[in-house]
């Protein structure tokens, strides 16, 4: 069975405006930020980002086809701040990587990739009753975007959600988890980021997302993310030879900023 869309050449992101037409607007994501565009803003500095994400949480944890994903029931989430002007709360969290640590990331800094990135995907609970009505608004959706490296060391926090990845190798498999997940170790040290106007980075491409993108990157081992790229982008009926479809890159590359503005907080 085909997919509608996909990272393969045949679905992969350009061919997605086809059947998205929004894949194809001025206000998609990602983007390469090029630092010599951003623009320093004081009201970031004096609103500063802030979350509170709860230590002990049930968290649902399930292939999508496109990667993993948990989904977060998020209660006792909040994010504000920064360029945020409501409260937003916490819906899931995914990732996206590539077939080697040269790619990855959907984001890149002046050209550079990274090996992957992670996304918290939060919505405006403030303003709008239901995710879904969030994500058909321009300020509906704030998505964090954390750049992962490779480092010596496995991530800790990173390993308790690995550790259920065999549990649902093939798409459509969940799996429930309660585990005490320290949110503060998926999110660097630094809270300088970057921050623009964007999209989903996958169809249908809606232009509801406020992001912002931490310039300091977390760390994920090799074996870590190997682990990732083990995920299948195909149900567990379908019968195809054990190499074949193996989510190996689930990344869109870089769309223009065009003529939205670029901001920065922190040097
Ligand atoms: N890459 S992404 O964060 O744009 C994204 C979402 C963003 C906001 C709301 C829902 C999203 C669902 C996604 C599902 C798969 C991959 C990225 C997704
Ligand atoms: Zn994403």
């Amino acid at each position: 069975m085909s997919l509608d869309w996909g990272y393969t050449d045949d679905n992969g992101p350009s061919t997605w405006a086809e059947k998205y037409p929004l894949a194809a607007g001025a206000r998609q994501s990602p983007v390469d930020i090029d630092t010599s565009k951003a623009t320093s803003d004081n009201s970031l500095v004096d609103r500063e980002i802030d979350w509170s994400y709860p230590s002990n949480c049930s968290y649902r944890i399930v292939n999508t086809g496109y990667g993993w994903r948990v989904d977060t029931y998020g209660d006792d989430t909040a994010l504000s701040g920064g360029p945020l002007s409501e409260v937003y709360k916490l819906e899931q969290f995914h990732c996206h990587w590539g077939a080697t640590n040269d790619e990855g990331s959907e984001h890149t800094v002046d050209g550079k990739s990274y090996a992957a990135e992670l996304h918290l995907v939060h919505w405006n609970s403030e303003k709008y009753s239901s995710f879904k009505e969030a994500a058909s608004q321009p300020d509906g959706l704030a998505v964090l975007g954390v750049f992962m490296e490779i480092g010596n060391a496995d991530n800790a926090e990173l390993e308790k959600i690995i550790s259920l990845i065999p549990k649902i190798i093939h798409k459509g498999q969940d799996s429930q988890a309660s585990f005490d997940l320290d949110f503060g170790s998926l999110l660097p040290e630094s809270k300088h980021y970057w921050t623009y106007l964007g999209s989903l980075t996958t169809p249908p491409c809606n232009e509801c997302v406020i992001w912002t993108v931490f310039k300091e990157p977390i760390t994920i081992s090799e074996r870590q993310l190997e682990v990732f790229r083990s995920l299948k982008s195909v149900g567990e009926e379908d019968a195809i030879e054990p190499e074949e479809g193996k989510l190996v890159k689930n990344y869109r590359p870089p769309l223009p900023l065009g003529n939205r503005v670029l901001r920065e907080c922190g040097p």
